[in-house]
């Protein structure tokens, strides 16, 4: 039997400010596969996976997303996308549960579904927030605003997700926390793309690295071996020595999950 890959992309060209940022990119995702794309700063993965899901248009290529092509034929509430670090505060003072909830909504449902609670509740619990479903958003640390917005994807169970560095400056209890998460996702048959500045405590659960070096895919296939030793011809993939912005994001205070 043929079975639909969740992520299909072929050729994907993008050109933003005159430049060519992606320069024809192949990718599959195979339904119940864990990918990572990795790559060096500014090699395109959040411009990819923002292609993906169609919030940068693309100039080239075609892509299918749960076997539809991109559009609004695609099955969106069985989708999942948290967006590189952002904040999850606007000017609405909404509390966590609410932007949990707001995962929920999708297409012509302008309400959360009745019993959306309990699965609040829940996918709060997986991020490690189950007591912070009643505070403001705009209250929580720049970590647990994250959580909050993995939170939101997590919340409709959804059969592909797509993380964009979900754990960037997160101490490594929190990654193995996330890990567990992801671990239960991918039991279940989950589908995950997540793009990583390293593996570290999701490299158990990578089934396949994808690295991107100037737009164009180098390397699709057994992710780099974690390493200490900086001599590795895939170090600067997965280390990208970026001391500045490790530092800009770290943020120790909130990003401990709760046990
Ligand atoms: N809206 C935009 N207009 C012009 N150039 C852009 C835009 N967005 C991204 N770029 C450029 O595209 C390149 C790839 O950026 P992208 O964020 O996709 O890389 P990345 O691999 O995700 O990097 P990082 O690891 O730093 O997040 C960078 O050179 C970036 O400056």
């Amino acid at each position: 039997m043929l079975v639909t890959p969740a992520v299909r992309a072929r050729g994907i060209r993008v050109v933003l400010s005159g430049n060519a940022i992606l320069r024809g990119i192949d990718l599959t995702v195979h339904d119940g596969e864990v990918v990572a794309l990795l790559g060096a700063n500014g090699s395109g993965k959040s411009t990819l996976v923002r292609a993906l899901v169609g919030a940068v248009p693309i100039d080239a290529g075609d892509i299918e997303l749960l076997g539809r092509p991109l559009g609004p034929g695609v099955e969106w509430s069985r989708i999942g996308y948290v967006p590189q670090r952002v904040s999850a505060a606007t000017g609405v003072p909404a509390t966590a549960g609410e932007v949990v909830a707001s995962g929920l909504l999708h297409g012509r449902r302008l309400r959360p579904p009745r019993r959306a609670g309990a699965a609040v509740t829940a996918a709060l619990g997986l991020v490690g927030l189950s007591h912070h479903g009643d505070r403001p958003v705009r209250e929580l640390s720049g970590g647990q605003q994250q959580r909050v917005l993995i939170a939101r994807a997590l919340v409709r169970d959804p059969a592909l997700l797509v993380l964009d560095e979900p754990v960037a400056g997160v101490d490594l209890p929190s990654q193995e926390a996330f890990a567990a998460t992801l671990t239960d996702l991918t039991a279940r048959g989950r589908t995950v793309l997540v793009v990583l500045h390293e593996l570290g405590a999701l490299a158990p659960l990578v089934q396949r690295a994808v690295v991107l070096r100037h737009g164009m895919v180098v390397h699709d296939g057994a992710p780099p071996r974690p390493t200490p030793e900086h001599g590795d011809a895939d170090h600067d993939h997965v280390h990208p020595h970026e001391p500045a912005e490790l530092s800009a994001s770290s943020d120790t205070a909130g990003l401990r999950w709760e046990p």
